[in-house]
């Protein structure tokens, strides 16, 4: 096993060893609390451009679920097609795995993706300097080559271009899906998706970088999906509902897609609900700034408070930025609040059936609990 050593933009080093791709790295570095769902973070499209370090310290000994495709093309155990992290950085890789659902382990399938993961670092103290410091860039430097020192840019980058699809896919409850070209017309599409199925309830969805999860948790409502491109403007399909999708990076990259949510705004009968960084999009529609937090929010074990109320929740998470309440205009209002840090987790109008979530109801992985806020969008449908 070839030594590496992790070195973060303020100098510290972390010494380590490389049982995934060997390939040298450089990213945003930022640290996840799970005890588990490495399979699920590492293929949630939301980590492009990260290093992740899990903070569990035992990695591996689950392996990895097959990476089978279901007829309508998404993947059963996955969160995307592919792995999007850069990295995955870890204490104690555990080179044995076991369960029912394993086919490999984490080192072979890292391999095959040609995804670098190192074992051997201290992720507390990692993480301790992380959160002293705040969020930095790193790289993953093999000791045996050190002139192979790789350069990445994080901040300003548009992550949510290289991950968006660049078609329209429709999928039905039934399970299947169609594609069709961006260069359609409004009426082509339109024509196509009501002979397609007339009987259930579109919702155009924003593809930001989504999660599959998200997709399946619509699908399993019966409404009809109609995925598109980040930057596409749907404003002349006919649809029930809009849904924003989570996605990586720094959301004021994505003016195309704040443009077009303000466009259907001025349907103000139209059901919209937007996750994660479709929350930021969101809010940056009805005029809030967004913020990056000093460490991000990543884990199984985020409490929320919904605001109004005493009902407080158990979240999955995955931002680095985040809504600034100071910044929402009259007309909205905070939905949920972190019980840690007390930044913005949701936001609500107050008149209009339009609201988000910074946290995960879709989990995947992780707790849960406010799946139903999937059942309260599609019953405004
Ligand atoms: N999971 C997400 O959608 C993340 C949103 C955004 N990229 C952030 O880091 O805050």
């Amino acid at each position: 096993m070839r030594n590496v050593t992790l070195i973060l933009d303020d100098g510290s080093r972390f010494s380590g060893k490389s049982f995934g791709y060997e390939k040298p790295v450089a990213g945003e570095v930022v640290f996840n609390t799970a005890m588990t769902g490495y399979p699920e973070s590492l293929t949630d499209p939301s980590y492009a451009g990260q290093l992740m370090t899990l903070t569990y310290p035992l990695v591996g000994n689950y392996g990895v679920p097959p990476f089978t495709i279901e007829p309508n093309g998404l993947a059963t155990f996955m969160e995307s097609e592919k792995i999007h992290a850069e990295a995955i950085i870890v204490s104690d890789y555990s080179y044995e795995y076991s369960h029912w659902n394993a086919v490999e382990s984490l080192g072979d399938w890292l391999k095959r993706e040609q995804i670098p993961g190192i074992t051997g670092i201290d992720t507390r103290e990692l993480t301790k300097v992380l959160r002293e410091h705040g969020v930095m860039m790193g790289k993953i430097v093999f000791d045996d080559e050190p002139d192979n020192v790789p350069e990445a840019a994080y901040a300003g980058v548009n992550y949510v271009d290289r991950v968006s699809c660049k078609e329209i896919i429709c999928y039905l409850p039934a399970g299947t899906s169609q594609t069709f070209s961006v260069n359609s017309s409004y009426a082509q599409l339109n024509s196509q998706f009501s002979t397609f199925n007339s009987q259930f309830k579109k919702v155009v969805l924003v593809d930001c970088g989504v999660k599959t999860n998200i997709i399946r948790c619509l699908l399993k409502r019966n409404v009809e999906v109609i995925r598109v491109p980040w930057d596409y403007d749907y404003n002349g399909l006919e649809f029930d509902g809009l849904f924003i999708s989570n996605g990586p990076g720094d959301p004021d990259t994505c003016d195309a897609a704040v443009q077009n949510i303000r466009k259907a705004m001025a349907n103000e009968k139209l059901p919209i609900f937007g996750i994660c960084m479709g929350n930021q999009l969101l809010s940056k529609a009805g005029g809030a700034k967004i913020y990056k937090l000093k460490y991000g929010h990543r884990s199984h074990n985020q409490p929320v408070r919904m605001v109004g109320t005493e009902r407080c929740f158990i979240t999955s998470q995955n931002h680095g930025y985040a809504v600034d309440n100071n910044t929402l205009s009259a007309d909205w209002e905070p939905l949920f609040i972190n019980m840690n840090d007390g930044s913005n987790e949701g936001i609500k109008h107050k008149k209009n059936p339009w609201f988000s979530a910074q946290f995960h109801p879709e989990a995947a992985s992780g707790p849960t609990d406010t799946e139903f806020l999937f059942d309260e969008f599609v019953k405004l449908l």
